[in-house]
C-alpha cells in the first residue's frame, strides 16, 4: 500500500493510506513491485493482536516496549525517565551513506529501518508481537560532510582535529512504530562548538579509547565533556536518546510513561 505523510503536532507520521482513486493502469500494475508497507507483507500474531486490541472492549495490559537498539547508552537515557525497555532487538544493518545522502535523511532512513527490523523480528514472538518498538540513529555533521564513528586510530584523530575549536551539528533520529503499525519519526538538532583541542590532548583522548563506537569520534558524557564550549539545545540528543522528544512521542502514542514515576516515591521512604 501506498505511504502518505501528515504532519502531526509537528511531527512526521507515515502511515498506510487507500489506493488512490485515479490511479493509471501502468502504475497500479508497477506498484507491487516498489510500494513498501508499514508493516510485514503475511499475516502475523502482531497484527491479528493490533486487529484485536481495535474491536476488543477489554481492559489492555501495560503495553510492552522494544528498544531496538545495541547502545547503553540509550538503555541508560531510558532509564532516567523510569523506562525499562521489555527486550533489546539491536538491528544489524548497514549504516554507510549513500552517495550524496544529507544528514538528516539518513539519520531519518537508519532509524526506520533499525525500527522496522526489530518490529519484523517480534512480529511473531507470542511475548512481544504486541510492543511499541522505539529505535534511534544519531549522526555528527559538519556542514554538508558526516562524521560516521571512526573505525581506527587515524580517522578518529582526524575526525576531532575537524571539530577542534570549531562548531558542528548532532542530530538524532527517534523512530517509533506504535503496535498498529504507524511510524512515527523525530529529529532533533543540537550544535556543539568545542574549544581548541591540543596536540597533547587528542593524543590522550585517542589514548582513551572513548571515540569508539561513537558517532563524529567522541563522547560528550565522558572526557570530550571538558571540549565542549557552548551548547544550542538538547544534551540528552547528543549521547544519543533527545528525551523531551522520546517522552513527547511515547505520550502521544498512549504508552504509559509515567508508569514508573509513581514507583520513586515508595523507594524514597524507605
Ligand atoms: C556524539 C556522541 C555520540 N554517542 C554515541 C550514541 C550512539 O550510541 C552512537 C551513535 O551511533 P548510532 O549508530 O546512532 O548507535 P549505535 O550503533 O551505538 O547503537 P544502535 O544502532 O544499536 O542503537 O554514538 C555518545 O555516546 N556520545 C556522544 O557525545
Amino acid at each position: 500500500m501506498p505511504i502518505v505523510r501528515a504532519s502531526f503536532f509537528g511531527v512526521e507520521t507515515l502511515r498506510t493510506s487507500c489506493r488512490p482513486p485515479m490511479m493509471s493502469s501502468l502504475k497500479s500494475a508497477l506498484l507491487p513491485a516498489f510500494a513498501r508497507s508499514d508493516a510485514p507483507s503475511r499475516e502475523t500474531l502482531r497484527r491479528s493482536m493490533a486487529r484485536e486490541r481495535a474491536t476488543s472492549k477489554a481492559e489492555i495490559e501495560r503495553p510492552r516496549l522494544v528498544l531496538a537498539s545495541a547502545s547503553p547508552r540509550r538503555v541508560t537515557l531510558l532509564a532516567q525517565i523510569g523506562v525499562t525497555p521489555d527486550a533489546l532487538r539491536p538491528a544489524s544493518i548497514d549504516e554507510s551513506a549513500r552517495r550524496g545522502e544529507m544528514p538528516r535523511a539518513l539519520v531519518t532512513r537508519l532509524a526506520k529501518a533499525k525500527a522496522e527490523v526489530a518490529r519484523d523480528q517480534i512480529a511473531n514472538d507470542r511475548d512481544l508481537a504486541d510492543s511499541y518498538v522505539l529505535a534511534a540513529d544519531t549522526v555528527v555533521a559538519m556542514g554538508r560532510k558526516i562524521l560516521m564513528k571512526p573505525m581506527h586510530v587515524e580517522e578518529a584523530m582526524a575526525t576531532l582535529q575537524l571539530l577542534s575549536g570549531r562548531t558542528h551539528k548532532v542530530q538524532t533520529c527517534v523512530c517509533l512504530i506504535t503496535p498498529d503499525d504507524r511510524i512515527r519519526t523525530k529529529i532533533v538538532d543540537t550544535r556543539v562548538r568545542f574549544r581548541y583541542i591540543n596536540r597533547s590532548e587528542l593524543e590522550s583522548y585517542i589514548a582513551s579509547r572513548e571515540w569508539r563506537g561513537k558517532a563524529g569520534g567522541y563522547a560528550i558524557q565522558g572526557l570530550a565533556g571538558c571540549f565542549v564550549q557552548r551548547l544550542i539545545g538538547s544534551y540528552t540528543n547528543v549521547v544519543g536518546l533527545p528525551l523531551t522528544e522520546v517522552v513527547g512521542l511515547l505520550n502521544s502514542e498512549k504508552f504509559p510513561i509515567q508508569y514508573n514515576w509513581l514507583r520513586y516515591a515508595e523507594v524514597d521512604r524507605v
